[in-house]
């Protein structure tokens, strides 16, 4: 039966056919580079044939994907790529035009408690009227419930986890009053308080300087040495091969996926990132004097 949802994905299939864009990939670019384990159950993130779409233009078309547990892997594309709309969509802060998604085997609404977002930081209203620690605090409202008050407990919690990024000094700080990059670590607080197995995170590293960079990246190895999977929209191309296992290359489909030895290439990069290749080119020049790379990750464009 035609519905507006499978209307929108039809008109999306027609219009993808029209183009041999960067995204027209066999097998939806999937790589199927980790063995996929036997249960879904084990699995942090499982989506299958996701497409969404935005007043019936899709966005998100078909996109598969099985995530490892206990990888830094980051989703990497061109503006406009469904980066966010694929957190969202985990979210369920989007709704899909079809496919299904699991956290460790279940439904995102059943398995809340076991995810932590960071969200990008220009969606946040950073007008509310909240301090830091109110902020971190809100990270332990689904253990407590939101009706029951947060105690003495939780508030020194909260300040552990400020201590953590930093921010203890700026705990009672409006977060109106913090900059970008202490807003964001302040964001990075809360997720680790809502102590999560996998972590959405909506672009971090955003305009943020290099001792915030820093530190978010301490983090993120910190909670990959604890087993839990971080899932991290990434911009900085120069920088996925020394932070990230594991990569997805999104541009309205999976372009790729798999360890980043394996997909962060030169020619997925390509197709990922269609046209823009005097940009690519000038990344890669600057990525193949990169003395740190994994062998196989350097380009051609020297
Ligand atoms: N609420 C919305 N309504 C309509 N279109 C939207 C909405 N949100 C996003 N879009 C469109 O969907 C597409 C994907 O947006 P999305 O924000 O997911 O991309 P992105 O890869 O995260 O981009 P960027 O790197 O610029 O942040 C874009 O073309 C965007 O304009």
């Amino acid at each position: 039966m035609q519905t507006p949802e499978t209307s929108a994905r039809d008109a999306g299939r027609r219009s993808m056919e029209g183009e041999s864009d960067a995204a027209d990939t066999t097998h939806h670019g999937r790589i199927d580079a980790d063995a996929e384990p036997a249960s879904d159950e084990a699995v942090p993130l499982s989506i299958k044939d996701l497409t969404v779409a935005y007043q019936r233009k899709p966005v998100l078309w078909d996109v598969a994907l099985t995530l490892p547990e206990g990888r830094l892997i980051a989703v990497v594309g061109p503006n406009g790529a469904g980066k966010s709309t694929l957190i969202k969509a985990v979210l369920g802060l989007v709704p899909r035009a079809s496919g299904q998604i699991s956290i460790y085997g279940k439904p995102y609404e059943t398995q809340r408690h076991l995810v932590g977002y960071v969200p990008q930081r220009e969606s946040v209203d950073w007008d509310f009227p909240v301090n830091a620690l109110d902020v971190v605090a809100m990270g332990f409202y689904r253990k407590i419930g939101w009706l029951r008050p947060v105690t003495r407990a939780h508030r020194r919690a909260a300040l552990k986890e400020l201590e953590k990024v930093g921010m203890a000094t700026f705990a009672h700080r409006q977060i109106s009053q913090l900059s970008g990059g202490q807003q964001q670590r302040v964001f990075l607080a809360r997720a680790l308080a809502q102590d999560a197995r996998i972590y959405l995170m909506d672009e971090p590293f955003a305009g943020v300087d290099t001792a915030t960079e820093r530190a978010i990246i301490a983090l993120l190895k910190d909670l990959k040495a604890s087993g839990k999977t971080c899932v991290v929209v990434h911009h900085d191309l120069q920088t996925v091969p020394t932070y990230f296992d594991h990569v997805v290359l999104l541009n309205m489909r999976v372009v790729a996926y798999g360890p980043t030895e394996a997909v962060f290439t030169e020619e997925n990069l390509k197709k990922t990132y269609g046209g823009r290749l005097t940009l690519l080119s000038q990344a890669f020049y600057e990525l193949s004097k990169d003395p740190r790379l994994p062998r196989g990750t350097k380009g051609t464009s020297e």
